[in-house]
């Protein structure tokens, strides 16, 4: 076999000497962030580094694929529905991690146990979420300023406390409402500030903030659905189970969208930028590959959060790249760093630290009954 075929072997075999720590097996209470199950008892060095992972494929995947949708705009790419498909095709690349893992498992954990009908039900569903999601937040990106689509994009978390709270039990503590108001306070300040709208057309404006608006409600619809699919169809304890999800999902919604491709008739003008792309033709195909990898690694640290914490954290870590992104369009594109970017940066780190230190709060109230247990 060559080398790189072995590739999906070893990173499955690092993921699951991370995941399958042997204290990861007994039921948990629940705790204010109300994690999944498979999550209670991973709060060693393991869970740190999943967290720690997972939170460096948002921030990795969300700031570049932001960034390079931006290029392709601003470059003469013009399709709404290319940039739509390319969020979720990414996912075939998933494939060989799905038919290597059983080789790399040595885990005895049962696969899922709902019908083939449950699953493919929550796999189409969530799939048509993503690429309504995915189509809202192009038009988004495309009328809006980045700024004041970053103010808009906040709103995801309070809609994710709300749909979190019905759909997935979520229990809110002082820390979880502060970390809430701090994240939404950064991004909004990123968006309250004038920022020249460049390109953008002022009559667009009304559709890209309402689209804008819609893509955070129905992202985080997603998200909670996600969630409770886990808990309630997948039930399974294995990492397998985040790759599988966001394989059929985001496949799903790259078919979804290519039919939208097709029947819209943008298809007509691909040929058209794909010659007159201003960087060359080269470039259009590399800056469509490197967004379609960018956002799959954005998929699997977001679904891979929601897995091993819950919705609404996987969505604080999405909201904490907002101001991220800005950050490192100075870096890469050198655009001016202001004080209010900074500041922007400071307050959502706050809100992030309010969020980890709830957790440390209901780690060590679990470890403290469990050893009382323990002691009896
Ligand atoms: N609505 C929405 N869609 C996304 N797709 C990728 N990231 C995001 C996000 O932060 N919000």
């Amino acid at each position: 076999m060559p080398k790189v075929a072995l590739l999906p072997v070893f990173v499955c075999e690092f993921l699951k000497m991370i995941i399958f720590a042997p204290e990861a097996t007994s039921p948990k209470p629940a705790t204010s962030s109300q994690e999944l199950p498979s999550s209670s008892n991973l709060k060693s060095w393991r869970w740190w580094l999943m967290i720690s992972l997972f939170t460096l494929f948002i921030l990795a995947g969300q700031a570049a694929g932001t960034l390079l949708g931006r290029f392709y705009y601003n470059n003469g790419g013009k399709s709404i529905w290319m940039a739509t498909i390319v969020q979720s095709a990414g996912a075939p690349l998933l494939f060989p991690f799905v038919l290597l893992y059983p080789l790399a498992s040595s885990s005895s954990s049962s696969p899922a146990t709902a019908s083939a009908v449950k699953i493919a039900a929550v796999y189409i569903g969530i799939g048509l979420l993503i690429a309504g999601d995915n189509l809202m937040y192009s038009y988004g990106l495309l009328y809006l300023p980045v700024s004041t689509y970053s103010l808009v994009c906040a709103t995801q978390l309070a809609f994710n406390a709300l749909f979190a709270y019905f759909l997935n039990s979520q229990k809110f503590t002082a820390f979880i409402f502060n970390s809430i108001i701090l994240l939404t306070l950064a991004a909004t300040l990123l968006g309250v500030r004038s920022e020249g709208g460049g390109s953008v057309s002022s009559d667009k404006y009304p559709l890209g903030f309402t689209l804008t608006i819609a893509a955070s409600a129905t992202f985080s619809l997603m998200m909670s659905l996600t969630q409770l699919s886990f808990q309630k169809v997948l039930k399974s304890e294995t990492f397998l189970v985040v790759i599988q999800m966001t394989l059929w999902t985001n496949f799903l919604a790259a078919v979804a969208s290519v039919v939208g491709l097709f029947v819209s008739g943008e298809w007509r003008g691909i040929h058209l930028e794909f010659g007159e792309f201003e960087k060359g033709k080269v470039s259009y195909v590399m800056t469509l590959v490197w967004i379609a990898i960018s956002w799959l690694l954005y998929s699997v640290g977001a679904v891979g959060l929601i897995f091993v914490v819950s919705s609404l954290f996987s969505n604080v870590i999405a909201t904490l790249a907002l101001p991220v992104v800005p950050i490192f369009a100075v870096v890469f594109f050198h655009d001016s760093m202001d004080g209010v970017k900074v500041i922007a940066l400071l307050i959502a780190t706050l809100g992030f630290a309010n969020y980890m230190y709830q957790h440390y709060l209901d780690d060590s109230k679990q470890k403290k009954s469990r050893r009382r247990r323990d002691d009896l």
